[in-house]
């Protein structure tokens, strides 16, 4: 069955890991998303940051993808907790360590407020950890506040966040 323009929506995931062989997980994360989307997966670079929310536990590695999916707001969650499940994703702490997190933070220009899911991403916008990467792929984006992505992550990419590379 062809897919219709009209269903394929453009969506921007932020990954983090700090569990285990935390490249292989992102490594891992991508692939899979590549399966669910819609022609190619852009990938920003990868960040190392220090923890947020729950101070002991180890560092994480960060990274934010652009793709187009035919699938709508549960489903895709549906899509991103299976990918977890698949890399062994627990939940014990709050903000603590994992194998492998996928969270939505922008669903084309919509705000989604679900039981179950908000977006954009509540949280993103105090996060380093989120605005950095997705500066690279998203820097003209603005916020409610009226501010781009690229000056919040501007005015943050001093705090505990550090450049390793690219993936792909
Ligand atoms: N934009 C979103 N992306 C992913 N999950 C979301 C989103 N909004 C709400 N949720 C809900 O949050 C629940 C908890 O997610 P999770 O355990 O990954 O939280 P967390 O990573 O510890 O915290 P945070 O959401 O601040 O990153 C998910 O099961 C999902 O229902
Ligand atoms: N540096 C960093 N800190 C976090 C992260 C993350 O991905 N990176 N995810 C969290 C859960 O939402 C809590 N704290």
């Amino acid at each position: 069955m062809q897919t219709r323009i009209q269903d394929v929506h453009e969506v921007y995931i932020g990954i983090g890991s700090n569990v285990g062989s935390r490249e292989t997980h992102l490594r891992t994360a991508v692939r899979a998303l590549q399966r669910i989307a819609v022609g190619a997966v852009q990938c920003s670079g990868v960040y190392e940051t220090a923890p947020v929310g729950y101070a002991n536990q180890p560092d994480f590695l960060n990274m934010v993808v652009r793709m187009q999916v035919p699938l709508r707001p549960l489903a895709l969650l549906a899509a991103l907790h299976q990918i977890e499940q698949e890399a062994g994703r627990t939940r014990e702490i709050r903000f603590g360590p994992r194998t492998l997190d996928l969270d939505i933070l922008l669903f084309d220009n919509d705000y989604i407020c679900y039981r179950m899911l908000q977006v954009p991403h509540p949280r993103m916008w105090d996060r380093a950890f989120v605005l950095v990467p997705l500066a690279e792929l998203a820097p003209m984006r603005r916020g409610r506040s009226g501010c781009t992505i690229g000056d919040l992550a501007a005015a943050r990419k001093e705090m505990g966040i550090r450049y390793v590379g690219r993936l792909w």
